[in-house]
């Protein structure tokens, strides 16, 4: 039974559409990607796997079961705006957010703890909210969406307002829940950190799944159009072989063309090869940017 099935849920607002028929499954142990530009549907579907508003139509179930009291101590939500009181202190509100959610004030104290020893943030357990930076409010509200330790946890844009250090400490503490079993469903518009976390994705575009899969079966179905390849000089008159689109980098004897089919990328290793010995070749696979940008943009008017 996967801890989270939604199937074919649909939203309206009005006349307007904002999810129109979106299904994914969420195993345990697994980061979900949803992915999509402004406006795609993404909140508005984590928004109902939250049961914060109810699908028009089309089912989420929560290891078999439909929403019910039950699922609120089994959900946890990082929204991505912030939603601390900022006048109240720390530890009020994040043991009373875990008190509401059915722990002992005992064991939400005690697990608020170990977080913020996590975090390295100890010293602002009885500060207000108000007082902290950004950044700690940041980790902060990750901790008020964790301290129940919830089965399944959706997170919107988890990673932004940190600093790169911090950005690799939570990214750490992501992949943690993960191996313990959490179901997580990640939303982003970074896409590096998509392809470090994810193993399956939904790209969704005014308000539709237009992309939907495991990352490795999605990258596998888009063509490889990009070389990578260094001589241990200057490559000469590598723009004018067939089938090459063009040189988009070159710095130090390094360069990366634009190849229209895996044919062309041979021409370009034999004509290297011609000139001296290759330090370095490569047809890459493409990156998630370019598939999102792909899949997305031509779908823009
Ligand atoms: N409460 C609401 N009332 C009316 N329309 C809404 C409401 N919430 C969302 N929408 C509309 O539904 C569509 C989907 O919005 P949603 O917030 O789910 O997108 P998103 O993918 O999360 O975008 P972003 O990346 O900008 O956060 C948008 O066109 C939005 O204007």
């Amino acid at each position: 039974m996967k801890p989270l099935a939604v199937e074919g849920v649909v939203k309206h607002y009005g006349d307007k559409t904002a999810v129109n028929g979106v299904s994914l499954e969420v195993a345990e142990g697994e980061i979900y990607g949803l992915l999509g530009a402004n406006g795609a549907g993404k909140t508005t579907t984590m928004r109902m796997v939250l049961g914060l508003i109810f699908p028009d139509s089309g089912t989420i179930r929560y290891f078999g079961k439909g929403y019910g009291k039950e699922q609120l101590s089994m959900l946890g939500y990082l929204p991505e705006e912030r939603g601390m009181y900022p006048k109240i202190k720390v530890s009020d509100q994040i043991v009373y957010l875990g008190q509401l959610r059915g722990m002992s004030r005992k064991d939400a104290e005690d697990n608020l703890g170990r977080w913020l020893k996590r975090f390295e943030i100890e010293e602002y357990r009885d500060k207000k909210v108000e007082e902290l930076s950004k950044g700690n409010q940041q980790k902060i509200q990750f901790i008020a969406a964790v301290i129940h330790r919830p089965r399944i946890l959706i997170l919107d844009e988890a990673f932004s307002g940190l600093d790169p250090v911090n950005v690799e400490l939570l990214k750490a503490t992501v992949k943690e829940l993960r191996d313990g079993g959490t179901s997580i469903l990640f939303s982003t518009h970074r896409m590096e950190h998509v392809e470090e976390l994810c193993r399956n994705i939904a790209i969704m575009h005014r308000s539709n799944p237009v992309l939907q899969g495991s990352l490795k079966q999605i990258k596998g179905r888009f063509p490889r159009e990009r070389v990578v390849l260094a001589g241990e000089g200057p490559i000469q008159g590598l723009e004018k072989i067939p089938g090459v689109k063009g040189v988009v980098r070159h710095e130090n004897d390094d360069y990366e063309l634009k190849v229209a089919n895996p044919e062309a990328a041979q021409s370009v290793l034999s004509h290297a090869l011609a000139q001296g010995p290759i330090r370095k070749f490569e047809l890459m696979e493409p990156t998630l940017n370019e598939i999102f940008i792909q899949t997305v943009g031509d779908r823009h008017e």
